[in-house]
């Protein structure tokens, strides 16, 4: 009897104890999330409260926070992911794309990257890791170093001219109404397109009328589906009901068909060119298992989908800001004026000697950054943002339209200011073209066409608003924040440019 009253003591005290250490060290950590806005639902989490524009109404819930840690970050749930918002240009810059930039290399998967984007191996979407890196490596010796953007200058220089003959075609020396968008989308899609493949397919004088129109067709398709993904891809259950995943899979079918014509027309010619096709060509011929036709498929459909429209609105914005400060103009243009004269155009060249130029671009891009949540982000492990704790698979977003006007960096912030950056490290805050591994590597292209077209703009002809009024500066949707209305402004060639247009 005694011996069993001592076993049950042993027994009591060895539970006790494993119950303790189960406790203490088996229960799962309490996690320090950031704050999350009101009105999450089951299943759909917050996703019935994004409306558009996203960038503006992410602010807005940030700002309804009580963010006791000095703000700038919140959580959300979408449907099935966590996601945490960041509005702070510290956090961002330094938790998120300093101690944690490795963690936080990754994207989220989501459907249409399967379908259009080659199983998510395109250089975007693309998990970080070697393949990733091989392809960065690539596209920045082949399409991006100073050599290459060197041997395109004639196409960016041919495309510039164009669109002035075209307007100067339109308008003469007659004040006449134009519409900007559609000649703005010609020149960055014609330079994108003529650096890839040699060929014309927007605006006047395309190569082949019909091809040239299925490939608009295809490219605007591909254009209005890719996000940051579909209700689907947050909420699987959707799958079920939602016929997203078969358009998808077959505008994917279309585009590889349209992405493989254009190699295999290039495999058929008897000489090399020297298209960026033609030299992934060459490239394949030397390590035909890495540099496979997806691969080239990969990268000219991501060269399409990140290196038009973003240059596009961006100068739709910078003309609607310019047209709103007719003394920004003045003062840009007698930069040009003093600095070019008037006996030639502006060249790529003479961008470094016109500072002011320069300026207003910043001063556009910080107002209207083309992707204003850059791309997302997500955790490949745990990881601490601040105080907070940031599980693995956590998607980020960084809202740099927010960041660019936050009242706490940037003076006057909703202010088109184009002298702000006569203080050169102010153009260290901004974010228009992210930070860190993941940064846009297209930004000096993008710099040298909006930089080009935008100088040339100015240089050659009299712009005002029509009817005197304000131009209208609301964002519409997309992905890349296009003009709520289209810019429309009234042109007139300035006197000297027939003599050196012809
Ligand atoms: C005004 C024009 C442009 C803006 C504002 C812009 C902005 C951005 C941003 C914000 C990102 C994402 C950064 C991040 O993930 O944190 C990005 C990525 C990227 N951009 Fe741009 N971009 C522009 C033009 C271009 C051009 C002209 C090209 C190429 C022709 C290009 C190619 C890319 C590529 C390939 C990526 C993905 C990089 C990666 O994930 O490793 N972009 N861009």
């Amino acid at each position: 009897m005694e011996e069993t009253n001592i076993r049950v003591v042993l027994y009591s005290i060895f539970s006790l104890i494993f119950l303790i250490i189960s406790f203490k060290f088996l229960k799962p950590k309490k996690q320090n999330l950031p704050p999350s806005p009101p009105g999450w639902l089951p299943i759909i989490g917050h996703l019935r409260l994004l409306k558009p524009p996203i960038h503006r109404t992410l602010r807005s819930f940030s700002e309804t926070l009580d963010h006791n840690d000095g703000g700038g970050v919140m959580s959300l749930r979408l449907g099935s992911r966590l996601v945490y918002v960041v509005s702070s240009h510290k956090v961002a810059a330094e938790e998120c794309f300093g101690k944690n930039d490795v963690v936080l290399a990754n994207r989220p998967q989501v459907i249409i990257g399967k379908h259009v984007g080659y199983n998510n191996t395109n250089m975007i979407a693309a998990p970080y890791g070697d393949h990733w890196r091989n392809l960065r490596r690539l596209c920045t010796i082949e399409i991006f170093s100073t050599h290459r953007l060197n041997c395109f200058l004639y196409v960016r220089t041919d495309e510039v001219r164009r669109l002035i003959s075209r307007l100067s075609r339109l308008a003469g020396t007659k004040k006449t109404v134009v519409e900007l968008k559609p000649m703005l989308m010609d020149l960055t899609f014609n330079n994108i397109m003529r650096m890839m493949t040699g060929k014309r397919y927007y605006g006047e004088e395309t190569t082949d009328e019909e091809e040239a129109k299925r490939v608009r067709k295809l490219v605007a398709d591909v254009g209005a589906n890719t996000s940051s993904g579909n209700a689907v891809d947050y909420v699987p259950i959707l799958r079920l009901f939602s016929s997203y995943e078969n358009r998808v899979k077959k505008l994917g079918e279309e585009t590889d068909k349209f992405l493989q014509g254009l190699i295999d027309d290039k495999r058929g010619q008897q000489e090399t060119g020297t298209t960026m096709i033609d030299h992934l060509l060459v490239l394949q011929k030397s390590d035909i298992e890495y540099y496979t036709d997806q691969i080239i498929k990969g990268i000219i459909l991501i060269m399409v989908i990140a290196g038009t429209n973003t240059s596009a609105v961006t100068l739709e914005w910078a003309l609607s800001n310019l047209l709103n400060h007719p003394d920004v103009i003045s003062k840009a243009r007698d930069e040009i004026d003093n600095r070019v004269g008037l006996d030639r155009l502006i060249e790529e060249a003479d961008l470094s000697e016109l500072p002011y130029l320069k300026n207003i671009v910043l001063e556009t891009l910080r107002l209207h950054p083309a992707t204003p949540l850059l791309v997302p982000h997500m955790a490949s492990e745990d990881c601490k943002i601040g105080s907070y704790d940031m599980p693995r698979g956590t998607t980020l977003l960084v809202n740099a339209w927010a960041i660019h006007r936050d009242p706490n960096t940037w003076d006057d912030p909703d202010s088109f200011k184009p002298e702000r950056f006569e203080k050169e490290e102010e153009a260290q805050k901004l974010l228009a073209f992210g930070l860190g591994r993941r940064a846009c590597p297209g930004s000096g292209l993008a710099q040298r066409i909006v930089g080009l077209a935008l100088g040339s703009l100015i240089q050659c002809f009299e712009w005002e608003r029509v009817g005197n009024v304000e131009v209208d500066m609301k964002e519409g949707v997309g992905n890349t924040v296009p003009k709520a209305i289209p810019l429309k402004a009234i042109c007139k060639a300035r006197p000297f440019l027939h003599k050196i247009i012809s």
